[in-house]
């Protein structure tokens, strides 16, 4: 039923099973182990099933059903570790758990081909009542933009993205953007950073009472065009008007790089042009530099030459993830960044959202999904997964729409 194809094909074909294994491991990790992630409740059934499914996948791939010449990279040291010791998990020689259902089961030990060095504490931005909300149909009243960002500010999250101060002809929905920012309760050690695409909307965003901005540029030109109206040069001119006028005022600056894989007009980008883009950006003084799947195409395939030549020029701890969830791949290209170094991710509450200027982009990947899978292995985020939930489920109401998060939907039937 479940077979896994270790082969010399490229790094992507070897990497999904692994994956594959490492969600469906932390999952049962956490159910045997009984972690406080309110997963208690899950029905035995279904955790026994999961056990099964992982025991068989551990054996497949211990048994080396690997359709040609897989080599441990690791000369057979074989340990899977996770860093965190109240989540650690061995797999030295025989593991037995009788948890599962009373029978011993033997884990086999298994080659080690992907590095599990993973932060041990990730940030998540919320960006959902700006990337969300800017490309809902109907303009969603001030009052339940600001409620969102509230009860996001509760869940713990540490920012979230408020607003766009861009031209209102192009995106009317943020079209109140400063009643959105003046209205919002500020909290110690919260930012909330607003888009800003010119030194007028920079101005207008402080004027309300902005301390972050973000620029936002496109790794592909056709892109670049259709979202700014301008070539990457002068919007790259403008942000550096941006950026030394943010200096002067002790702002900090965050960058976008869009299409960072993909673009919906030119195709597949080239990981050297998102690499010249991250690093102007990074060097006109933004603090920190969000990698963009605005269409939700990559694949961990492709996120990882991408991620190497961005990394190349500037240094990994600037760096963001930003995926989009066109293709259901957004877990997986997080899983694979962060195994590279990254520990800050962009995601957006229900999964809402989309880009305007991106014709069938889906929404960013939940950050319900981003903060299960990171608990499950073992990676602190100071989020509140239940007060996250309340946050989605308030909005998901207001648009009346079900959530497009897959945790919040399995969690929210397990309580109903
Ligand atoms: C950049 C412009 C303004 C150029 O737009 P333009 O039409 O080339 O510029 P313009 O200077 O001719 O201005 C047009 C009108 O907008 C006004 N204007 C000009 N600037 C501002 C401003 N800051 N605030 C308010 N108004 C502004 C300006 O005054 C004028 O008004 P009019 O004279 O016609 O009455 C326009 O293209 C624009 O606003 N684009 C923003 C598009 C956008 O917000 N896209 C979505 C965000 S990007 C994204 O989602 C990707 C990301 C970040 O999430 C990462 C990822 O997923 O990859």
């Amino acid at each position: 039923m479940f077979q896994i194809h270790f082969g010399n094909a490229d790094k992507e074909v070897r990497c999904v099973p692994a994956l594959l294994f490492t969600l469906l491991m932390s999952v049962y990790r956490m159910s045997s182990l009984e972690e406080p992630l309110g997963l208690g409740d899950l029905p035995k059934l279904s955790i026994n099933r999961l056990g099964r499914f992982c025991q068989s996948a551990c054996r497949s791939r211990a048994d080396g059903h690997n359709n040609g010449n897989y080599t441990p990279s690791n000369n057979g040291n074989n340990q899977t570790l996770f860093h965190s010791s109240s989540h650690s998990w061995h797999m030295q020689g025989n593991y037995t758990d009788s948890s599962y259902n009373g029978v011993n089961m033997e884990f086999r030990a298994l080659p080690q081909k992907i590095s599990w060095d993973l932060p041990r504490f990730v940030k998540v931005v919320e960006v959902g009542p700006r990337d969300g909300l800017q490309n809902e149909k109907n303009v969603v009243p001030t009052s339940v933009k600001i409620e969102l960002i509230h009860k996001l500010v509760a869940s713990g999250l540490s920012v979230v993205e408020a607003t766009s101060f861009v031209s209102p002809k192009w995106v009317p929905q943020l079209a109140d953007a400063k009643d959105v920012l003046e209205g919002i309760q500020q909290t110690p050690d919260v930012r909330f950073p607003v888009l800003t695409p010119n030194l007028r909307g920079f101005e207008a965003a402080i004027a309300a009472g902005a301390t972050e901005v973000a620029v936002f540029a496109s790794a592909s030109e056709s892109f670049s065009k259709s979202n700014l109206n301008c070539t990457i040069e002068a919007s790259l001119a403008r942000y550096r008007d941006v950026t030394s006028a943010a200096k002067k005022h002790g702002i900090r600056v965050r960058g976008y790089v869009s299409c960072v894989v993909g673009c919906p007009v030119e195709g597949t980008v080239h990981p050297s042009k998102v690499a010249y883009v991250a690093k102007e950006l990074y060097d006109m003084g933004c603090a920190e530099i969000s990698l963009g799947d605005t269409i939700g195409v990559a694949t961990p395939g492709r996120v990882v030459p991408m991620l190497e030549a961005v990394m190349s020029v500037v240094p990994v701890d600037k760096l963001a993830v930003h995926y989009h969830d066109t293709y259901g791949q957004a877990l997986a290209n997080i899983l694979v960044s962060l195994q590279m170094g990254i520990s800050v991710v962009d995601s957006s509450v229900s999964g809402l959202g989309g880009c305007p200027y991106a014709k069938g982009a889906t929404g960013n990947v939940a950050t319900e999904d981003v903060v299960y899978m990171l608990h499950g292995l073992g990676i602190e985020t100071n989020v509140d997964l239940g007060k996250l939930m309340v946050a989605g489920d308030y909005i998901c109401k207001h648009l009346d729409r079900p959530s497009g998060s897959k945790t919040a939907s399995a969690l929210s039937r397990l309580t109903t």
